[in-house]
Order: structure tokens, then C-alpha cells, then sequence
């Protein structure tokens, strides 16, 4: 949720407001899930395909450059996987509540993995979590676990896949790493990436039989985790939206992504047609500085978007993320300006820094 130096002058309608943000998030928005290649695993492309090619005509003339060829295919998998942050080895400790379809890959040993966190995704065995999943992370201080928060696509078995929405389930992760500075290593990792990371006191800082002694020495030198800090929005919740649902939307699907990420939310449900536009005509906006997030239709958007227009601050209300989360019957606009039509997706997009969900004008 950055905000943007930019500003251009004035806004004149929403009209012309929406043509700004039209314009802006399709020049900026990255593919969607559902325009990128949905194979989980490498795809072969063209290039890959002539490695290979020349790997195996490479491996039998000549066995010893073998191993260069292979490198070489690792090089176009650390392509596609973006760049290495981070590895080392991880052992899932998620007793009864592994990923289905997760497999013991090469280089691991029952749950323990050859591990690699990339600036795309988290790879351990031959399981890819890609980042733009992941809401969270969280971390007790000097410990030798840590925990993923993510919600993937979920991947079904049956054959009937191919004919059902892509559902997004909320999975946590919990990672054991060899020793407390490893772990370490990796959540400053998923800092880095962005990725909210729930810092947590060691378990013994607060139980009661605390003591200097019983503080493990790695919890006491335990360095300062980069983590962003929290963002604090404003939520506005038309209750009416999606026939009266968008409230079950909201607390069950979204709230919980947001409080893993960390965010520090007010929540407002409207009361009456025009309740959030003259709220965001006169909202003091150091209460919600990383923006306001609308659950409902293109009718809560509109109002948010006309209260705006309606200040005189029109510098900063420009400058302000909008979020959108698609609660209401049709939810037309969030789908033709964003590419999304799911509130989990939604909520993802919105709690990565380089979310396409939150709209920035100006
Ligand atoms: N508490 C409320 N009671 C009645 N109407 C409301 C209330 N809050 C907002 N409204 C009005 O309801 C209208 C429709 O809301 P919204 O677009 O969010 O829902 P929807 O109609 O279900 O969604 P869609 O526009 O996607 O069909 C808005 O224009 C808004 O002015």
C-alpha cells in the first residue's frame, strides 16, 4: 500500500476518476492469477524444451557435461521462480494438516525438505507456494519454527476439476528450520519480500515462570526482524450489498486475512443510501493513512469515490489507496478495473504491497 509522490491536478468527475484509474491499473496491473500459466510446476517453454534437447544429445556424447546442461536447466527454473532469497533445509511440521498433494521431492527425507525461498515463491520438495498467496507470517522470537499463513488455489484431485471454480483455502504452515538463527534467516526472508511477519515475544518472555536464565541465549541476542508496519485502514461495509450477505463475506473471509496481515481496521456499516459518501467527504484521514477499503458493490464505490471528489483536500483524498472488496450482487466495476471477482483474492491483493486490488488515483 504505498502511496503515490504523483499527483495531477484537479479531479473533476467520477467519470473522469475512473478513466484515471482504469488507466493506471491497466498499465501497472500485474497478470492475474488466472492469465498467468496455472501449472504449479515449471512450464516447458520453448527454450527449455531446447536445453533439454540438448542435454540429453550432450549427456550421450559426453557424460562429464552432464552436469553443466543440468545447471543450465536451473537456471531457467530460477528464471521462472524469480530470484533465490533464501535456503537451507525446512521440515513441515503440520501434523494431520499437510498441502494435499504435498510429496516428499528430491533431496527430502520424510518431511524434511531441501528448502528455497525466491522473490516468487516458497519451494520446498516439490511444492511451490507462490508469494502473492501468502498473507503472513508469524515468528515467535528465538525459536526454531515459524509459520506461513497463505490461501493457494486449491488443488482438487478429482476429474471434475476442470469444471469448478477455483476455490482459495487458508492454510497454515508451520516450518521447522535446524536451528533458532536459521529461522531466523527466513522470516527475514519473507521480510524482505514483503511478506507481514507476526513478530511474537519468545513463549517464556511471558509465562510466569519467567527468569534471565530460562530465556534460551539465541532469544536474547535475537536480532531485529525487518518487518513492514501494520497498515491502518478504514473499512466500509454496506450491509445491504449482495443481498444482505456481505457482512458474512466480511467477517468470515476477509476480517481474518486482514488481522493476519496485521492490519489495524475500523469498521463502519453504513446505515442509509449516502451514509459513505458524506463519511468520506469529512473523514479526517490521519485515522486511515493506508487507505479505505470498500465491501460491497459498485454502489459503495461510487459513493466512496464521489465523497472524495467532494473535498477540498483534493491532494491527498487523490493520493489515498481505495481498496475494494466484491461483496455486492454484481460487482461489475471491481472485476472490469481489477480482474477480480472472489473477496479472498481480493483480500490478498490488498495485503501484498503490490497489490492490483488497491486502487491509487490522482
Ligand atoms: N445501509 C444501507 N441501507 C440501504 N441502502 C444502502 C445502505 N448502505 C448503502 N446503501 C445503498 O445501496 C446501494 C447499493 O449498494 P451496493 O452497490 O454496495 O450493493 P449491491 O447493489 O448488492 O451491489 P451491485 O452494485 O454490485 O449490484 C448503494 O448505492 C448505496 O447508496
Amino acid at each position: 500500500m504505498q502511496k503515490s509522490d504523483h499527483h495531477e491536478q484537479n479531479l473533476t468527475s467520477p467519470r473522469g476518476l475512473i478513466h484515471k484509474v482504469l488507466r493506471r491499473t491497466n498499465s501497472r496491473r500485474s497478470p492475474t492469477a488466472a492469465e498467468q500459466d496455472p501449472s504449479p510446476v515449471f512450464p516447458e517453454t520453448s527454450n527449455t524444451k531446447f536445453l533439454k534437447q540438448k542435454n540429453v544429445e550432450g549427456a550421450s556424447k559426453d557424460p562429464e557435461k552432464g552436469s553443466t546442461h543440468d545447471n543450465r536447466i536451473e537456471d531457467e527454473k530460477s528464471d521462472l521462480l524469480g530470484y533465490e532469497v533464501c535456503s537451507g533445509k525446512l521440515t513441515l511440521d503440520n501434523k494431520g494438516r499437510s498441502v494435499s498433494g504435498e510429496q516428499s521431492g528430491s533431496g527430502s527425507s520424510g518431511n524434511c525438505f531441501d528448502a528455497r525461498l525466491t522473490t516468487e515463491a516458497l519451494v520446498w520438495g516439490s511444492n511451490i507456494l507462490k508469494l502473492e498467496d501468502i498473507v503472513s507470517v508469524s515468528y515467535n522470537a528465538g525459536l526454531r519454527h515459524f509459520t506461513v499463513h497463505a490461501c493457494p488455489l486449491e488443488k482438487r484431485s478429482n476429474g471434475l476439476s476442470c469444471f469448478m471454480k477455483p476455490r482459495r483455502i487458508q492454510k497454515d504452515l508451520r516450518f521447522l528450520s535446524t536451528a533458532p538463527h536459521e529461522a531466523f534467516r527466513w522470516v527475514n526472508g519473507f521480510a524482505d519480500q514483503q511478506c507481514y511477519v507476526n513478530l511474537l515475544p519468545h513463549p517464556m518472555a511471558s509465562s510466569k515462570k519467567h527468569s534471565s536464565e530460562l530465556i534460551p541465549f539465541d532469544a536474547m541476542l535475537d536480532p531485529y526482524v525487518k518487518c513492514r508496519s501494520p497498515p491502518k485502514i478504514l473499512v466500509i461495509l454496506n450491509p445491504r450489498s449482495g443481498h444482505g450477505r456481505s457482512s458474512k463475506v466480511f467477517h468470515g473471509k476477509v476480517e481474518p486475512i486482514f488481522k493476519l496481515a496485521g492490519f489495524k481496521m475500523e469498521v463502519i456499516k453504513t446505515t442509509h443510501a449516502g451514509h459513505a459518501k458524506s463519511l468520506v467527504s469529512t473523514i479526517d484521514f490521519s485515522t486511515c493513512p493506508d487507505g479505505i477499503v470498500c465491501v460491497g458493490g459498485d454502489g459503495i464505490v461510487n459513493e466512496v469515490l464521489n465523497g472524495l471528489l467532494c473535498r477540498d483536500d483534493q491532494i491527498e483524498a487523490g493520493s489515498l489507496p481505495i481498496g475494494i472488496i466484491p461483496a455486492g450482487s454484481d460487482n461489475s466495476l471491481v472485476w472490469t478495473v481489477l480482474g477480480v471477482k472472489d473477496p479472498i483474492s481480493a483480500a490478498l491483493s490488498i495485503v501484498r504491497v503490490n497489490n492490483i486490488s488497491f486502487v491509487q488515483f490522482y
